[in-house]
């Protein structure tokens, strides 16, 4: 089994006196450094100057350029994209440790891919939120947490894990649950999840449903009402209580045709082409060719957004949710 942690099993002790430097200030950046300062953390923040740099100013941050915020802190959060890393801590974080410093995470890409290779006289661990940025702070402000996996790639003061432990409390994880895993099983997992499954998954099977329909004739607004707005409804039943608590409330003609028509339409070339994902993420395939894509300027990348961008169930969307007052920008 694997092993779990709530609040009690942290000390929020571990990091008093000591400066979190989070890097990057962007989804994660934003919701873990407000958490932190809110559990009573000392937090800087390390950017470029831009956007971000003007926005954790007026959150009230003290914002420094990457190099400064490294030599403050004692731990360095790396919440930069995964694919700018290794280049921001080669030039900005790596000449500025000190040991016993401790380097943090919250995907291991950058470790297990092998794009960041840090010293051996300091900790490096992750605390990864199960959930988007804005959800870790939200869920805070409301008394409760996202879960978080924790991981050690090294723990030379032989505190890895208690930081760790008190940096998931501090953001509201232990709120929720901590799970300890490894770097590998963290990066494998999390990529196979958003590409094959939470992301890459739902959005074709929302479009594939939406185009059926369409295609058939029927109107758009009534697809995107069908196969998009009403999937919420129906995975926030399936968050709470399991598929069991999602079938008690659908009707049985729903129910036999959940059971009988969804195998056929996720069936085994689906399964098939969900192992050549997971393959490619073990062998680093994915990662090779997502570095590379970067190095051209995403040409793949930008075309792809795009499509999306402009495809019809994205017009509609905007559109159906006008229509409805909760919506509405307060
Ligand atoms: N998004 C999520 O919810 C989750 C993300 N993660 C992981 O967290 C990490 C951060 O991801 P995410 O929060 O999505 O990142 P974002 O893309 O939201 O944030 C980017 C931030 O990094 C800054 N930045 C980009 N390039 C540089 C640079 N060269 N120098 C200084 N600052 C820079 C940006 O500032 P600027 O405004 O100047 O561009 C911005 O503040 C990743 O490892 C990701 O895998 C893990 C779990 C969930
Ligand atoms: C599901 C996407 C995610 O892995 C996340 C929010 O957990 C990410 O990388 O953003
Ligand atoms: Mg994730
Ligand atoms: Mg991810």
């Amino acid at each position: 089994m694997v092993q779990k942690y709530y609040e009690s099993d942290a000390d929020p002790r571990v990091l008093e006196g000591k400066t979190i430097a989070v890097v990057g200030y962007g989804s994660q950046g934003r919701g873990q450094a407000l958490n932190l300062r809110d559990s009573g953390h000392r937090v800087v923040i390390g950017l470029r100057p831009g956007g971000s740099w003007q926005k954790a100013s007026e959150d009230g941050f003290d914002v420094y350029p990457v190099a400064e915020a490294v030599k403050l802190a004692d731990i360095i959060q790396i919440l930069l994209p995964d694919e700018h890393q290794g280049a921001v801590y080669r030039t900005e974080i790596l000449p500025n440790l000190v040991s016993n410093n401790c380097l943090m995470f919250s995907h291991g890409f950058n470790i297990h891919y092998g794009q960041i290779v840090p010293p051996p006289d300091i900790d490096v661990i992750m605390v990864a939120p199960k959930g988007p940025g804005h959800m870790v702070r939200r869920t805070y402000e409301e008394g409760k947490g996202v879960p978080a996996l924790i991981a050690i790639h090294q723990n030379y003061t032989g505190k890895a894990k208690a930081i760790a432990l008190a940096y998931a409390q501090g953001i509201g994880a232990t709120r929720a649950v901590v799970l300890e895993t490894t770097f590998a099983e963290e990066t494998e997992t999390d990529l196979f999840g958003e590409q094959a499954v939470l992301c890459g998954g739902v959005t074709s099977l929302i479009k594939a449903g939406f185009e059926t329909l369409v295609n058939a004739g029927y109107d758009p607004e009534m697809a995107y009402l069908e196969v998009l707005h009403e999937l919420k409804l129906i995975v926030d039943l399936i968050y709470e209580g399991g598929f069991t608590t999602m079938r008690d409330s659908i009707s049985n003609t729903a129910k036999y045709g959940d059971l009988t028509r969804g195998p056929r339409v996720i069936g085994p070339e689906v399964y098939m082409a969900m192992e050549e994902v997971l393959e490619e993420i073990q062998n680093g395939e994915f990662a090779r060719e997502w570095m590379l894509e970067n190095l051209v300027n995403r040409p793949v990348f930008n075309a792809l957004t795009r499509a999306d961008e402009e495809h019809l169930i994205e017009q509609v969307g905007a559109e159906v949710r006008d229509l409805m007052p909760q919506f509405k920008k307060k």
